[in-house]
């Protein structure tokens, strides 16, 4: 789950893409890069690390220009390599850079063609490259050394043909402008926003999110629509279009659950709405099955699943307390590569405030449970503090099946509650009980917030793929090449070979 912004000003967009994407660091902590255009050059930055560590004060001059893209990597496909950091870019035609969220479906397929139809090189094994050479090649078609924003849209409209899977893009075109668009199921999350200077001119902001355009003072303009692009001159002037033949808007459910920070607003539906309606409809089922509990404390467990949490005590009627600190200069441990940092992370992130635990039974809250990291080593501390029941509930259904739209959980054996029922998962992670969310209600508290979306991808809850082309031959394909262990092998091979 990446996360991408663009801007085109009237003034250098640095500082503002710097800033754009600390706001996004949430969505990606491996690597960080921006891209600048300065008249019809590019500059190009990115490393592995925080977008603090990799830009300092005197790299950031270098990035000049009014117009730039920018990302922060959680990587789906490839290794953590800094070659595979985006922005990626190529050279023909006219100098192009692109950043990326999401996971295409069919990689190894339009490798082959790059190579034998379009006789392009592709360098690493990152979907996002081959994603751009697609676009240079459909782009080269036009033919032509002056472009019109006509062609940049039907080169769009070939990559819909062409890509499959989850793309939220940005990419820019040297000299002329900045382009965003959205697969044709609209699943990654993309939005843009405008900026009034004060001699009258407007800059335009593309983002993952719209927390993004706030920070900076932009205003959502709205989400780009599944399929559709958007285009602004390098001299500022804003142009959308439908790209795609067919459209079937399915946005990720777990933006919702867990990705998104709950200030943002996806395809109209405010985070924050969503997680404390997913509160209150869990809240719900407690009563509902399990009407005679002895619950004397909800406690949430930082950072995602807190405002879910304060529903659900409010519902039950029950106090709220922050029975766990949360050390602010860990990050997100989900999104961190391999399971011992995971899992290291997670004691250095949470420490439990044993006045909150001690002899009373306690329901700790989760927005999900996907490998059991966190909950199994959370349940212990909340014993080892004096708990004396401890009660677990996860706002969202059970994780059983791998996401291939740009969430790394590729691995089903990886996911605690794959091929386990909820008892099994419950003594798994050592709880007294667990409770888990229905996907209905899941569905129904996102949905809420929008009902002119008529499907999620929910496909990590219910192994429905909806771009149709995921079997059970596709998804061993990723288990084998991106499970926890082949992916530390492919890293430690990747670092031998660089030393
Ligand atoms: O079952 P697991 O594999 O442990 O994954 C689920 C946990 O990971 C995430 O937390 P994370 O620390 O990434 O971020 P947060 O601070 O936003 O909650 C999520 O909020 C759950 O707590
Ligand atoms: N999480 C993402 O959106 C990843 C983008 C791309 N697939 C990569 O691995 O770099
Ligand atoms: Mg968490």
């Amino acid at each position: 789950m990446c996360g991408i912004a663009a801007i085109v000003s009237n003034q250098n967009v640095n500082q503002d893409l710097y800033d754009a994407l600390t706001v996004l660091q949430h969505r990606g902590q491996d690597a960080a890069g921006i891209a600048t255009c300065e008249g019809s050059r590019l500059h190009l930055l990115k490393d592995n690390g925080l977008t603090r560590d990799v830009f300092s004060s005197r790299e950031m001059l270098k990035l000049q220009g009014n117009m730039g893209i920018a990302h922060v990597r959680y990587p789906t496909a490839g290794c953590t390599s800094l070659e595979e950091a985006q922005p990626f870019y190529v050279n023909s035609p006219f100098g192009l850079a692109l950043a990326h969220n999401g996971n295409l479906t069919n990689t190894e397929e339009l490798k082959i063609q790059v190579f034998v139809d379009d006789q392009r090189h592709i360098n690493t094994d990152s979907d996002s490259e081959v994603l751009l050479n697609v676009f240079a090649h459909e782009l080269q078609q036009a033919g032509k050394l002056t472009l019109t924003i006509e062609d940049v849209f039907k080169a769009v409209g070939a990559v819909h043909k062409r890509c499959r899977g989850a793309y939220a893009v940005v990419i820019m075109i040297a000299g002329f402008g900045i382009l965003g668009f959205r697969d044709p199921h609209g699943i990654r999350p993309i939005v843009f926003g405008e900026r009034k200077n004060e001699d009258g001119s407007k800059d335009f902001m593309i983002a993952s999110e719209s927390v993004a355009l706030d920070v900076l003072d932009f205003r959502l303009m709205r989400d780009i629509a599944p399929g559709e692009a958007v285009f602004i001159e390098a001299s500022g002037k804003l142009h959308t279009k439908q790209c795609a033949e067919k459209t079937n808007h399915c946005p990720c459910i777990f933006e919702y659950v867990y990705f998104a920070r709950p200030d943002s607003i996806i395809d109209n539906i405010s985070v924050y709405k969503a997680r404390m309606r997913m509160g209150k409809k869990l809240a719900k089922k407690i009563q509902k099955d399990w009407s005679n509990n002895d619950i004397d404390v909800v406690i949430p467990i930082p950072d995602t699943s807190r405002t879910s949490a304060l529903q659900i005590a409010h519902e039950l009627g029950v106090k709220f307390r922050e029975g766990f600190m949360k050390n602010r200069y860990i990050g997100r441990t989900f999104i961190m590569p391999g399971q011992t940092m995971r899992k290291k992370s997670v004691k250095q992130k949470l420490n439990a405030i044993s006045l909150e635990f001690c002899g009373k039974n306690v329901l700790l809250v989760d927005d999900s449970v996907v490998r059991g990291t966190t909950s199994e080593q959370i349940i212990q501390m909340a014993r080892d503090a004096g708990a004396k029941k401890v009660y677990f509930a996860s706002a969202a259904p059970p994780v059983r099946y791998p996401n291939v739209y740009g969430i790394d959980m590729p691995a089903a054996h990886e996911l605690i509650a794959h091929g386990r029922t909820e008892l099994e998962v419950c003594k798994a992670i050592g709880a007294d009980k667990l409770i888990y969310q229905d996907l209905d209600d899941l569905i129904d508290a996102v949905g809420k917030g929008n009902p002119n979306i008529k499907q999620f991808d929910t496909s990590c809850f219910s192994h429905e793929y909806i771009t149709g082309d995921i079997d059970d031959e596709y998804l061993a394909r990723i288990e084998a090449l991106r499970n926890d262990g082949a992916q530390e092998q492919r890293n430690a091979a990747h670092k031998t070979a660089h030393k």
